[in-house]
């Protein structure tokens, strides 16, 4: 068991975020116009208090007619009624520009992380793009439809203040500038502070995700290996990294909020001094000054709010890197559709290699290791005509599943080549959704999710028929049992539901196969034991989904190498012997004293154990 740490999935650039997003943003313009719109009626509404508070005391201090009043008290219940309006439509507009983006946004993070190749995943750690596509695309959803439009509104009501300050005397506007440089030093400050404390907090939280979540999976192991104790060490490292950065932020924005309200006492006395001023000189009446000290005070909230804000959407905008990293991981993204239409949506199908259809399959000089490990494959070649079938046989821990992953694309070779048609299968493998149906792989691993059989199968071809499904049901052997279920094929299945063996789950797997109806098809499944009935139903829907097809099966039962073109025996990640499977037979080699003790065994058991 590995415990080096995981190299974590990139973070993308400032530039490679802000393209992402004016993308995600295309053709929304006049909507965000709106929401602009609105934010701006609102904040010059939010002046009409002060302005009447203003005249109110002018009135008061001139000592005129209570009818004086009626003028101050309609502006402020109009202004009320008129922001009440605006406030809400903002917030309206501000929601439908917001949620269909920032749901794309994740969408994009979650066909991404679905499309990386395997390799990937394994060296960044599930954990990171868990993280990613959860917690950073939680804090982009929050921030957007929060802290968004507040900073957004708090910038705009500043924006406002500061023209009305001018409007009633230049001197206003100068005195509430001089708290400007305090804040914007301060806010320089926190920013070049706070960035790089924030962005390296949320790699350690992804460092935390990760740690937490290989103990989860490797529990069986650790208990048996008693290794508890040294797997929450690492744990507990990893979270108090995380936590270590959490401290560092806080002390930042306590450090922050301070300097702010010097800049505001600052501010405020300039106010009151040059209001004292003007007033005694008689170039500003009382009414004015006690507006102009009301527009600076109303100014607090704002700058805290806009200034405080920037901590969520500085979290939002690491989250958008680390988000758009994954994404970056994916071929170019040209913004057009599988149907032609230009709606921003990637096309992954539009960058495919795809090279010539019936095309042969070539190994060349593949030699292949795991992340920090030794080689396990070890120069491995191998030509295989199109239509043709290939057994491969070996030990366990020959190297027969490494292979057939290199083959079918989910990872590229260490070194070496793996090619369909002179293009590398990792790319078509890489290249979502259409790419991947040129090769597919049937591993050991099957998963079935909750939902109807039928929807398990549409995962292969969502277009799929209720006959097409029906039929690939039936060519896999599967159609009686599916027929016996309560609710046939629309019976829910999986956990919590009705419950299918391992070998009716394999055969949906190949079921799926015939759905996607690949070029090349490669199977490394080894649920059934050798000579059981279950074996036997398996090797006829294997022999099926392969007919007409380029195959490679990795023969965990020697009776799935009877109808191989070819055989390719393996042990420790070398090829032994490769060659027409009757000739191998009566070759006297080694895959000669396997068929002869599996034959007379009455063929059972299965190569993988050597038991054969
Ligand atoms: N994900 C992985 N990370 C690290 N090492 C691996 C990984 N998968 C396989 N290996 C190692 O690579 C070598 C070849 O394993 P592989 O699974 O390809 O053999 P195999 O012949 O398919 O075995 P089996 O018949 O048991 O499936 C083994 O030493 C194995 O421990």
């Amino acid at each position: 068991m590995t415990t080096s740490t995981p190299t974590l999935l990139p973070v993308a650039t400032g530039r490679q975020t802000r393209a992402h997003l004016r993308r995600v943003l295309r053709g929304r313009a006049p909507l965000l116009a709106a929401v602009l719109a609105a934010l701006v009626v609102d904040s010059a509404l939010a002046l009409a208090a002060p302005v009447a508070t203003g005249r109110i005391t002018q009135a008061i201090a001139d000592d005129r007619a209570p009818s004086a009043l009626v003028g101050p008290v309609l502006l402020v219940a109009c202004a009320a009624a008129a922001a009440a309006l605006t406030g809400w439509a903002a917030a309206v507009l501000l929601a439908r520009l917001v949620l269909p983006v920032t749901g794309r946004l994740r969408e994009d993070a979650v066909a991404a992380a679905l499309a990386l190749p395997v390799d990937v995943v394994e060296a960044g750690g599930t954990g990171d793009l868990v993280a990613r596509v959860s917690g950073d695309a939680d804090r982009v959803t929050t921030a957007a439809s929060g802290a968004l439009g507040d900073f957004a509104s708090a910038a705009l009501a500043i924006a406002a203040t500061l023209v009305g300050l001018a409007a009633l005397d230049w001197r206003f506007a100068l005195a509430g500038l001089l708290a400007v440089p305090i804040q914007a030093h301060t806010l320089r400050w926190y920013l070049r502070t706070s960035r790089p404390i924030y962005a390296d907090g949320r790699t350690a939280d992804g460092r935390r995700a990760s740690a937490l979540l290989s103990a989860f999976t490797a529990l069986p192991t650790l208990r048996a290996l008693r290794l508890g104790a040294s797997r929450r060490a690492h744990v507990e490292a990893a979270s108090e990294q995380a936590m270590t950065y959490e401290f560092r932020a806080t002390r930042a924005a306590t450090r922050f909020y301070g300097r702010l309200n010097v800049a505001e006492f600052i501010g405020l006395a300039a106010i009151l001094l040059v209001a004292f001023v003007l007033v005694r000189s008689g170039t500003a009446d009382i009414g004015a000054a006690t507006t102009a000290a009301l527009f600076f005070v109303g100014l607090f909230d704002p700058v805290n709010t806009m200034l405080g804000t920037f901590d969520s959407v500085q979290q939002a905008g690491a989250g958008l890197a680390r988000i758009v990293g994954v994404a970056t991981l994916g071929p170019p993204d040209d913004g057009s559709t599988d149907d032609g239409r230009q709606d921003g949506r990637p096309d992954r199908t539009a960058t495919v290699p795809s090279g010539p259809a019936g095309a042969p399959l070539a190994v060349r000089g593949v030699h292949h290791r795991y992340r920090g490990g030794p080689d396990v494959l070890h120069g491995i070649d191998l030509d295989l005509p199109a239509g043709r079938h290939l057994a491969v046989v070996g030990a366990t821990g020959s190297g027969k599943s490494t292979l057939a992953t290199l083959i079918a694309g989910l990872r590229p070779p260490h070194t070496g080549h793996v090619t369909l048609g002179g293009v590398a299968t990792a790319d078509l493998a890489a290249a979502a959704p259409d790419g991947r149906r040129r090769i597919v792989l049937v591993t050991q691993e099957h998963h079935l999710f909750r939902g109807t059989l039928t929807d398990n199968l549409r995962l292969a071809r969502r277009s799929a028929s209720a006959e097409d499904i029906a039929s690939a049901l039936a060519a896999v052997g599967a159609a009686d049992w599916v027929a016996a279920l309560p609710d046939g094929a629309d019976t829910v299945v999986g956990t919590g539901a009705t419950e299918l063996t391992a070998g009716q789950v394999q055969q949906l797997a190949l079921a799926r196969v015939l759905l996607l109806d690949p070029e090349v098809v490669v199977l490394d499944e080894a649920t059934a034991e050798g000579g059981s009935d279950a074996a036997r139903t398996l090797d006829r829907a294997a022999r099926t989904v392969t007919e007409g097809r380029t195959a490679v099966v990795v023969a965990h039962r020697l009776s799935q190498t009877a109808t191989a073109d070819t055989v390719l025996v393996m042990d420790h990640g070398r090829v032994v012997e490769h060659g027409d499977g009757d000739e191998l037979r009566s070759s006297g080699g080694v895959f000669a004293d396997l068929w002869a003790a599996w034959s007379s065994g009455g063929g059972t058991g299965r190569t993988g154990s050597g038991t054969v």
